[in-house]
């Protein structure tokens, strides 16, 4: 039975308040969706702040030259959070048009932004040439001819990373792994696509060959696959004489889902990617490189609570007791495509004991739409809340509106004061939803 008092996948400042419900911030989440309606999502500002912060002072512990963070954005992003996310001093690795534009009217610097992407087009690469931005991260060999056909064009001498895939395996689910042999990502060494484009745009005179990209996965929590890419990509840069002024090993840190993953804390990460650059250049008499993580998931999960609100409940032949809540698949469609594992907590009574196993399930018209197949919970009735933590991360942001639901109202959570940062338009008449995109 999971401990009833245990919070730790929950936001910092989570806590259960005087009339025993669960409140973050301060905020009684009751309150919040009574005011804000469900499903909703919340996101903790303190906690946002502690990870960043928590990954500056471990570079700062670990790495003796020049470092910096740089949120992958489609964890999640919307114009509030991004100016937050831009006040926080963090760089933005961004992979589409869209995401330039926020990201550039939010006010982040040019210096600290990445374009990524495996099929990128003309405008967004046109965007970032335009803006000068940190590095247009090059793919492949067909766009690196494409690209220097447009700074040409364009008169710009773009500066650019080159994404290496070391064609590693690392342990995580197969659709989010990115570095083995068959990925569709980056410059493969093992066929020779990685020499030839460091060759190639060492000697352009339209390219700026700034440093050497690489991600492995998400959902990570092996450091040492970090240790083993950044020393590939050290020596095929050798062996083309190439000395990196900047080395991204991109992102793909961890977060605890459930209270039975392990620890998440990134020191690990950190403290091997730091050892592993400062090696390896030792190693060649170079001068360090600036380091430039990318965390997204690490960024934001924990900061995030999705609250959604129990309908209908019943048992099925087979002794299956499901439970329904008024959201699933369309804000979080991360269970049906991962098989995701979640956990849940009633907010009225989070430390009543888990006494009822059953299966907790969305409202949209699929069999997998299951939030959680197999939960022991305190018994439920209809119009209670359960809150879903773990949440920040690439939900909203791969959320739809299947069955024209809306997106969800999500929230900023600061001491004494809520932000709306997207809200959801309340029904026209019982049981409709208007989109608003
Ligand atoms: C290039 C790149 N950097 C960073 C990330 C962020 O990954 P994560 O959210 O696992 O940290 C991704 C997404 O997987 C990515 O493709
Ligand atoms: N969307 C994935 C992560 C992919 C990261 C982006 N390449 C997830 O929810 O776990």
């Amino acid at each position: 039975m999971q401990p009833t008092d245990d919070f730790s996948i929950f936001p910092i400042t989570t806590r259960v308040n005087a009339a025993g419900r669960l409140s973050i911030a301060g905020h009684d989440l009751k309150s919040l969706a009574e005011t804000y309606g469900t499903p909703l999502y919340v996101y903790d500002g303190a906690t946002i702040r502690h990870q960043a912060e928590r990954l500056q002072s471990l570079f700062r512990q670990y790495y003796p030259g020049e470092a910096a963070v740089a949120y992958a954005v489609k964890a999640y992003f919307s114009h509030a959070l991004a100016v937050k996310m831009a006040e926080m001093g963090l760089g933005a690795d961004v992979v589409s048009y869209g995401e330039i534009r926020i990201a550039q009217q939010a006010g982040f610097p040019a210096e600290g932004i990445h374009l990524h992407g495996n099929n990128k087009s003309q405008p967004e690469l046109e965007a970032a040439l335009a803006w000068g931005v940190q590095a247009i991260v090059v793919d492949s060999l067909d766009e690196m001819r494409y690209l220097e056909d447009l700074a040409r064009k364009n008169q710009r001498r773009a500066r650019i990373w080159l994404r290496i895939t070391p064609d590693l395996r690392v342990n995580t689910h197969p659709h989010i792994e990115t570095s083995h042999a068959d990925s569709k990502f980056g410059l493969h060494i093992q066929n020779g696509e990685a020499a030839e484009a460091i060759r190639f745009c060492k000697n352009s005179p339209h390219f700026h060959l700034v440093g050497l990209h690489t991600h492995l996965g998400s959902q990570i929590f092996q450091a040492e696959p970090y240790r083993k890419a950044i020393e590939m990509l050290y020596e095929v840069a050798d062996a083309e004489g190439f000395v990196p002024e900047e080395i991204s090993p991109g992102g793909g840190w961890g977060v605890r889902y459930t209270e039975a993953d392990g620890p998440d804390d990134a020191e690990a990460w950190v403290r091997t990617v730091s050892e592993a650059v400062a090696a390896a250049n030792h190693q060649r008499g170079w001068k360090l490189p600036k380091v430039i993580l990318e965390p997204g998931r690490w960024m934001v999960a924990r900061a995030g609570v999705a609250l959604y609100r129990v309908g209908s409940q019943k048992m099925t032949p087979n002794g299956t007791h499901i439970v329904a809540i008024d959201g699933g698949l369309a804000d979080n469609p991360r269970v049906a495509l991962y098989g995701a594992q979640y956990t849940a907590r009633v907010v009225e009574r989070p430390s009543d004991p888990p006494t009822e196993a059953m299966r907790v399930v969305g409202k949209f018209c699929e069999s997998g739409d299951v939030l959680i197949p197999h939960i022991l919970l305190p018994p439920v009735q209809r119009g209670e809340l359960l809150a879903t933590p773990a949440a920040g991360a690439y939900q909203l942001s791969m959320s739809s509106n299947y069955n024209f639901a809306a997106r969800p109202a999500v929230v900023w959570l600061e001491e004494g004061r809520v932000e709306v940062m997207q809200c959801c338009e309340q029904p026209e008449q019982p049981g409709w939803w208007v989109y608003t995109p």
